[in-house]
């Protein structure tokens, strides 16, 4: 009975060092889609983000929610299209697009952390819009520009309400959509990685988290226990080139790339469907997925308390 008390005990010892170094410090912490269709997962995580503000973070949630987006599109009778990774979004698909993410997903998180004790408040158009973009232009194949329709990349972030919600203790929450710069008021579908990376950098976050569905960055993408616990950003750039980075995870380590580039100290990919993962990522020196750093100085690749990396 005692051993079980004191190794709570330790674990709260383990986790004050923790509290202290991220007291008022900014964490955004993007949620997937993937992560929001098991409501006990989401549940968990929102007690998790309560916890943080409660012991003096600034934790700041941005979310996508592309499964929901689809299943919206396919009852209205739209076929969903991507281009380049990205959802071609005309106008009947950004009302739908903007519905799901603003009013029902942006909603839904809002009003857990609030059940859960916690005060949270969401930022978009229907509120306060903080981000503003402007339209995507990809080159394709032959060169030429591609139209991805009412997609768009963030280019300014409105701080100071983000920051003010912070201060008063309140969790910011926003959807990834942005205000086109070029044509007032009309909102442009934005990817919701690059959106939590967009917010990161203006914010100066000392941490920039992804929960996803998969335990972290994996060498083998069907074996869950060849996680690589520790990577650089040279070895992520290998591990692209190589293809083992792959799909949906290219848009988040290319995140995480931008964002340590930026000034973001630390950046992580974590397993949203794991109970808990954000508490066990944050305040335990193992952690719990991926996190990728610059450079050590001193020449090593993991990042100290890591497991070494695995990169054959
Ligand atoms: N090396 C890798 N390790 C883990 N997952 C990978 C890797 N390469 C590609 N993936 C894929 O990336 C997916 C996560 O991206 P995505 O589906 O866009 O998630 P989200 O909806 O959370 O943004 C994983 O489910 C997996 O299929
Ligand atoms: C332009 C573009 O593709 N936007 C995304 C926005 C949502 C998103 O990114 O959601 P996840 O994080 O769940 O993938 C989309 O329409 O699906």
């Amino acid at each position: 009975m005692h051993e079980e008390a004191i190794r709570k005990a330790d674990v709260l010892v383990e986790a004050l060092g923790y509290m202290r170094k991220f007291h008022g410090r900014f964490i955004v912490i993007k949620v997937g889609g993937s992560v929001m269709e098991n409501p006990e997962s989401l549940r968990a995580l929102l007690v998790d983000v309560v916890f943080m503000q409660t012991v003096g973070m600034r934790p700041v949630l941005v979310h996508g929610g592309g499964k929901a987006i689809t299943v919206a599109m396919e009852r209205a009778g739209l076929t969903p299209r991507w281009v380049k990774g990205r959802r071609y979004t005309d106008d009947a698909t950004l009302d739908i697009v903007a519905r799901v993410l603003a009013e029902e997903i942006n909603s839904d998180i809002e009003r857990h952390i609030n059940k859960f004790g916690g005060r949270a408040s969401g930022l978009h158009h229907k509120t306060h819009q903080c981000l503003y973009g402007r339209k995507l232009l990809l080159p394709g194949e032959d060169g030429e520009l591609v139209d991805l329709g009412r997609v768009g990349d963030v280019t300014e972030v409105d701080i100071p309400p983000i920051e003010n919600l912070c201060l008063a203790g309140v969790v910011p929450v926003l959807p990834s959509l942005a205000e086109d710069e070029d044509e007032d008021g009309k909102l442009l579908n934005v990817n919701a990685d690059t959106a939590a990376a967009a917010v990161a950098q203006a914010l100066r976050a000392d941490k920039l988290i992804f929960l996803t569905d998969t335990p972290g960055i994996l060498l083998d993408r069907n074996e869950p226990s060849s996680l690589i616990t520790g990577l650089t950003p040279g070895e992520c750039r290998d591990l692209i080139n190589r293809g083992i980075i792959d799909k949906g995870m290219i848009p988040k380590v290319e995140a995480c790339l931008t964002s340590l580039e930026a000034g973001v100290r630390k950046t992580h990919v974590i397993d949203g469907r794991l109970r808990h993962s954000l508490l066990l990522e944050i305040f335990t020196e193992t952690g719990v997925g991926t996190e990728i750093v610059q450079e050590e100085n001193d020449g090593r690749s993991s990042p100290p308390g890591r497991r070494p990396v695995v990169v054959r």
